[in-house]
């Protein structure tokens, strides 16, 4: 017997770039991707500028006609027919909006970083569960097949214990030039800088591998000590390297018997370490000539090296590691896997089909993009701007709400 698809109802909070991107990747048909049980709908869409602009921007994506166009995103939040609400305004703005939207009754996702800071995100996810709505921070690299296949493959034990990982999103900007000091990248109003809307990524990975090889219910948050270089024309960062520790990483860890009848589990203390970078100045692959992997990973058996720009990255390889001393060498061969987009998408719709499928099951929060996960990257992001002394004004890394000027 086949039901009819459970159908989300979206409202579009800004009308930028990745606003587009999003938008227009919740039209593509979700079969094109196989994907059977969810639809999507775009029923409305509001700019802070005005309600042609929101026109203009429902137009360009080519939402359906009958799609209303808000001139502020009160009005967004107050659309009955709207059920979830994405934002994609600048980093600065996401704890005003997101709480504007739950407060009126609204699911939510929201553009990464979530917020400046931890205690806004914690805020946020309380309130969800308190008004029981849906909340996630949309990190859309972790709804990748290529990631969940990574994931399998770590948890499959091939690699052997995992050791390390190194994780690079950095571009090569003139910075002054591209961003000067008004742009979002670089304007501390707007919550500019290379950690919150890079690096990110880079921890994204890190956890991705590491926080979920610790054990369910006994997660440590990683020792973390950080570098920033700053912005002369702003005091944004915009070179930022983060050192993670984590602490016995062990499920996943081999317990094989090697030919001096020892065991690799008894002599592997479980830690991990990583490295989180984040530049506007250099890039992880300066050349596409010459390939560079954008994120290691490195496991006692093996590498997987990550190819492409980390939030998207469309191939990887596995590098068994060959050691004649070693008496158990991996069971694997260099292998590249290649994965596509469908349907003409950029990739943003299987987060989306994530939302709908949570929503459709009544749960608050995704199981693959967790609350507890996002809280913990944000308080590595606070940590790390603690030791580099980067600071926001006090108002926008306050839980104050609503702030005056913010559309809310
Ligand atoms: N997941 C991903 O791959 C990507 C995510 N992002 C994230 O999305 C968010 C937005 O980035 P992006 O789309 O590039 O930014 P843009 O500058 O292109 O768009 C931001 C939009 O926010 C609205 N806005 C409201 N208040 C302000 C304000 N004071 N200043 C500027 N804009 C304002 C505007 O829409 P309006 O006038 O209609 O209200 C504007 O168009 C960021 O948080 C970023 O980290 C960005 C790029 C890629
Ligand atoms: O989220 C992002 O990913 C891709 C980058 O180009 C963009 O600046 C960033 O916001």
């Amino acid at each position: 017997m086949t039901s009819s698809p459970f159908t989300l109802r979206w409202g579009i909070l800004a009308t930028g770039g990745i606003a587009t991107t999003f938008t227009k990747d919740l039209l593509v048909d979700p079969s094109t991707r196989d994907a059977h049980d969810i639809h999507h709908v775009v029923v409305a869409a509001a700019s802070s500028n005005s309600s042609s602009r929101a026109e203009t921007f429902l137009r360009a994506v080519g939402a359906p006609q009958e799609a209303t166009a808000h001139g502020s995103y009160a009005s967004l939040v107050a659309d009955p027919n709207v059920d979830m609400v994405y934002i994609a305004t600048p980093h600065s703005h996401h704890y005003q909006h997101t709480r504007l939207a739950l407060e009126a009754g609204k699911h939510v996702l929201v553009e990464k970083p979530i917020t400046i800071n931890s205690g806004q995100a914690r805020t946020l996810y309380s309130l969800a569960k308190a008004r029981n709505l849906f909340l996630m921070e949309a990190v859309w690299t972790r709804f990748f097949p290529l990631t969940r296949s990574i994931q399998e493959v770590i948890a499959s034990g091939r690699l052997g214990t995992i050791k390390r990982v190194q994780s690079d999103l950095s571009f090569w900007n003139d910075v002054e030039a591209e961003f000067g000091s008004e742009h979002r990248m670089v304007k501390k109003e707007l919550g500019g800088g290379a950690l919150l809307d890079l690096g990110v990524y880079s921890l994204t990975w890190v956890f991705l591998v590491l926080w979920h090889l610790q054990r369910d219910g006994e997660r440590v948050q990683p020792g973390v000590k950080g570098w920033i270089s700053k912005y002369a024309a702003t005091g944004c960062d915009e070179m930022t390297s983060v050192m993670l520790d984590f602490r016995a990483a062990r499920v996943g860890s081999t317990t094989t018997t090697t030919e001096d009848g020892e065991t690799e589990g008894d002599k592997d203390n479980g830690d991990a370490h990583a490295l989180a970078l984040t530049s506007l100045r250099v890039s992880y692959q300066p050349n596409p000539h010459v390939p560079q992997p954008s994120v290691r990973i490195q496991g006692t058996r093996g590498d997987i090296l990550v190819h492409g720009i980390s939030p998207r990255p469309l191939s990887y390889t596995l590098v068994p590691a060959q050691n004649e001393k070693r008496g158990q060498p991996a069971d694997f061969e260099v292998e590249t896997k290649s994965f596509e987009i469908p349907g003409g998408g950029h990739g943003m719709f299987w987060e989306a089909d994530e939302c709908a499928r949570c929503v459709r099951d009544g749960k608050l929060e995704s199981g693959v993009m967790g609350w507890e996960e996002s809280v913990r990257v944000m308080e590595v992001m606070d940590e790390v701007r603690r030791q580099g002394g980067v600071g926001y004004d006090e108002e926008l890394e306050s839980e104050k709400y609503p702030l005056e000027g913010f559309g809310v």
